[in-house]
């Protein structure tokens, strides 16, 4: 195995369409890299997410980006709940339609579950950092909890008001974001990154 390509520029595009991500990874990397622009900020598209992996579509969105001539870094996430066949997994997104109604993602996931014993859900974070020339370096941190119905919590994005970490009382609706930091899917993936190609 090659090793691993280090981050060098002080420059990194966020390829996310999606503010509370963008957010998360602003304060993430924040001890890391000088200056961060979206991907929406320099009017790059939002690439159709054709992948069948959580892996796959975080390359494919973050070589996208950095075809446009900086590193850039994007990340494919989702809710895998083993009882709904690991929907909405990849399709995350996509279950909340064009509106981006979680509410109603949160209520179709919870209208899944009738009568299921199994509660148990994982959030999976796959992080891609890719450069111009097409260089690609990617890892993919997870975190495991249960669906709380109904929903609690105003902080966090997507799901997080249904979901509750293993070994906690709040959920990520309910956490500061710190807290939600200390034990995320995203911050998982972000050790291993910054252990990569950031320190
Ligand atoms: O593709 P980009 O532009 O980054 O933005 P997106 O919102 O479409 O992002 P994804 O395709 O990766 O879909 C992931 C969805 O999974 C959900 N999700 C991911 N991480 C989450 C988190 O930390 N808390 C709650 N929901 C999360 C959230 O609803 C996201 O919209
Ligand atoms: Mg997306």
């Amino acid at each position: 195995m090659s090793a691993p390509r280090r981050f060098t520029g002080d420059t990194l595009v966020i390829a996310s369409h999606n503010k509370g991500k963008v957010r998360e990874i602003a304060d993430l990397l924040g001890p890391y890299v000088a200056t961060f622009t979206a991907a929406g900020e320099l009017g790059l598209p939002e690439p159709e997410e054709t992948g069948t992996t959580f892996i796959a579509n975080a390359e494919l969105k973050a070589k996208a980006a950095a075809a446009a001539g900086h590193v850039a870094l994007a990340d494919d996430s989702g809710l895998v709940v083993p009882a709904l066949n690991g929907d909405p997994g990849i399709y995350s997104a996509r279950w909340a339609g064009p509106a981006k109604d979680f509410a109603m993602a949160m209520r179709k996931v919870e209208d899944g579950l009738a009568g299921k014993a199994d509660r148990s859900a994982y959030f999976v974070c796959a992080l891609s950092l890719a450069w111009p020339d097409g260089h690609v370096e990617t890892v993919e941190g997870r975190c495991h909890g249960t669906l709380v119905w109904p929903p609690r919590g105003p902080h966090g994005f997507g799901y997080d008001p249904m979901f509750l970490p293993d070994a906690h009382e709040l959920t990520f609706g309910e956490m500061d974001p710190a807290r939600k930091h200390e034990m995320s899917h995203r911050a998982d993936a972000f050790r291993q990154l910054v252990e990569r190609c950031f320190r």
